[in-house]
């Protein structure tokens, strides 16, 4: 089998805080080249901004988050996908500019990566070159996620992404993690829905400062 990728994600006592208020502390895990990590936890409890703070886009209270056999130097973030609620889509492009731009800015180069393999993935090449504010709901969450498939990165961090897709491509959401995880990548997932993955490590955020609400 091909591995071509070899890094760990490592996460030592690490802590959160949004708008002056502790969402979780002491959080830690360990994931080897291959390995899932399933995020879940009532809405409110930091799922979200666990993701942001492994992208490198919210500050850590405490802890840290380092990864291993990268290139050197290499920033955690720059080994990261993010793909999080808003798709990041721009309206006036076609899909497969948006794909282009993706695959450009997420690569460092002008080379269009590889966006013609990308836009097989969900069968978006028919409508390859009509405007992105076009799409439906779940053609526009396909959109965000080409970009997984247009630059390779170890690391996949995805936020509820099986939303606004119909059955068949959540299945195809699923191979898709699967393959990538048989590639040695990392894959790090919310969701309040049951994908199909089978994970290798799960992780449950609870509220720290909020009571119980009573059942109704
Ligand atoms: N920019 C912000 N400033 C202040 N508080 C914020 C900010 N963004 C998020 N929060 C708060 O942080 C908490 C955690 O939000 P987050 O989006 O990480 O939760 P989540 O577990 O992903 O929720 P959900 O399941 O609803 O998506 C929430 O109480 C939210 O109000």
């Amino acid at each position: 089998m091909n591995t071509p990728f070899t890094v760990t994600l490592e996460a030592r006592g690490v802590a959160c805080d949004r708008g002056g208020r502790r969402l979780f502390e002491d959080l830690s895990f360990a994931l080897a080249p291959g390995e899932a990590l399933l995020v879940q936890g009532p809405n409110g409890t930091g799922k979200t901004s666990l993701m942001r703070q492994i992208a490198g886009l919210l500050p850590l209270a405490a802890g840290e988050i380092s990864a291993k056999g990268a290139e050197a130097g290499t920033p955690t973030a720059e080994l990261c996908h993010y793909v999080g609620h808003l798709n990041g889509v721009k309206t006036s492009l076609s899909v497969r500019e948006n794909l282009t731009f993706w695959a450009d800015y997420l690569r460092g180069d002008a080379t269009g990566g590889d966006v013609n393999a990308a836009l097989g993935v969900f069968g978006l090449a028919p409508i390859a070159d009509i405007a992105a504010g076009l799409l439906s709901a779940g053609q526009k969450r396909k959109l965000a996620l080409l970009r997984l498939f247009a630059c390779p990165r170890p690391i996949w961090l995805l936020d509820e992404p099986s939303v606004s897709l119909d059955v068949a491509s959540v299945e195809r959401l699923r191979q898709a993690i699967t393959g990538h995880r048989e590639a040695g990548g990392i894959a790090i997932v919310s969701t309040h829905v049951p994908l199909g993955e089978a994970f290798t490590h799960t992780l449950d955020l609870h509220a720290l400062d909020m009571a119980e609400e009573p059942a109704p």
